[in-house]
């Protein structure tokens, strides 16, 4: 049977682009979702075999969402990464392009999207009114939907194509090397014809106590085996002010007898270690051809 990819979808987002290149060596049913939790859970109830989301953007930092529905509402494990690069458009219905940067009222798009925009919008259109969307390509469907608006949309170019909207101008974010990383979750990923670059293991720590150099205690145990650690991120537990999960991620495999290890030391220190998930990481080839 084929895999069921949900993705943050309508068509046309940049998380669609990831989910394609990542199935992109064999047939697989592409399923949209309107939001990252919908996409989460439905891998959760087995509505998918696998998923697609964003967790980090280069300029922006972590998709909190995604973090927070991993720790506290569903169980499915980190199967695969994505780093793909993001250029953000100015999408318009063709039949208002000609306008006057001044006559545009309305911008709308995803929040990171927005944020990573955020100081080319003011100093080209500081009039205009945000308005935020489940994804990009929602936004830019909306803008398809009413010809007769002076509205824009932040998204990408395929998103352009499939609503039939006219790129005002294109690479809008404020920082260039603008990445997303995306993860897939639920099954294991099917065998890709280019290897990983790299191989993560994504554990949630939760410390014993705190007291004086709890997390260092933490982390030199990575320290003195040399496991290179790519991100740690805190988030809160939602049980209190001050009370945070690590998010560790750490560039070995799981049954390496070295993190084995750090994990088994971690624990005799009395803290909780969940391993998210052990997965290759890929890099993404070019997004010209990307149709499913
Ligand atoms: O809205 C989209 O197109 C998405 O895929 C979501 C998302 C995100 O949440 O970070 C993905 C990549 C970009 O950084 C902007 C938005």
């Amino acid at each position: 049977m084929k895999p069921t990819v949900g993705y943050l979808g309508p068509e046309g987002t940049f998380t669609h682009e990831a989910a394609c290149q990542l199935f992109s060596d064999q047939p697989v049913h592409m399923m949209p979702y309107p939001t990252i939790p919908d996409v989460l859970s439905a891998v959760d109830r087995g509505e998918c075999t696998h998923g697609v989301i964003p967790v980090e953007n280069a300029i922006e930092g972590a998709v909190n969402l995604t973090l927070d529905w991993l720790i506290h509402q569903v169980d499915v494990p980190i199967v695969g990464e994505l780093v793909h690069p993001i250029t953000q458009c100015l999408l318009v219905h063709p039949s208002q392009a000609n306008r006057q940067k001044e006559a545009w009222n309305r911008i709308i798009s995803h929040p990171q999207a927005i944020a990573q925009c955020q100081l080319h919008l003011r100093r080209h259109y500081p009039q205009v009114q945000v308005e935020y969307a489940n994804s990009t390509a929602e936004a830019a469907e909306k803008v398809s939907r009413h010809p007769t608006e002076a509205w824009m949309a932040i998204g990408t170019r395929q998103a352009a194509k499939r609503y039939g909207l006219h790129i005002l101008s294109a690479d809008v974010q404020d920082f260039q090397n603008n990445y997303t990383r995306f993860i897939a979750v639920g099954s294991p990923l099917p065998a890709r014809r280019t290897p990983p670059g790299q191989w993560k293991t994504s554990l949630c720590v939760t410390l014993a106590s705190d007291f004086p150099g709890a997390l260092h205690q933490v982390l030199a145990t990575f320290a003195w085996r040399k496991i290179n650690l790519t991100k740690i991120e805190s988030r809160p537990t939602k049980t209190g002010l001050g009370n945070y999960y690590f998010i560790i991620d750490a560039e070995m495999e799981r049954e390496h007898v070295l993190l084995k290890g750090a994990i088994a030391e971690i624990e005799a220190f009395g803290c909780k270690v969940r391993v998210l998930g052990s997965y290759p990481c890929y890099r993404s080839q070019s997004v010209q051809s990307l149709s499913r």
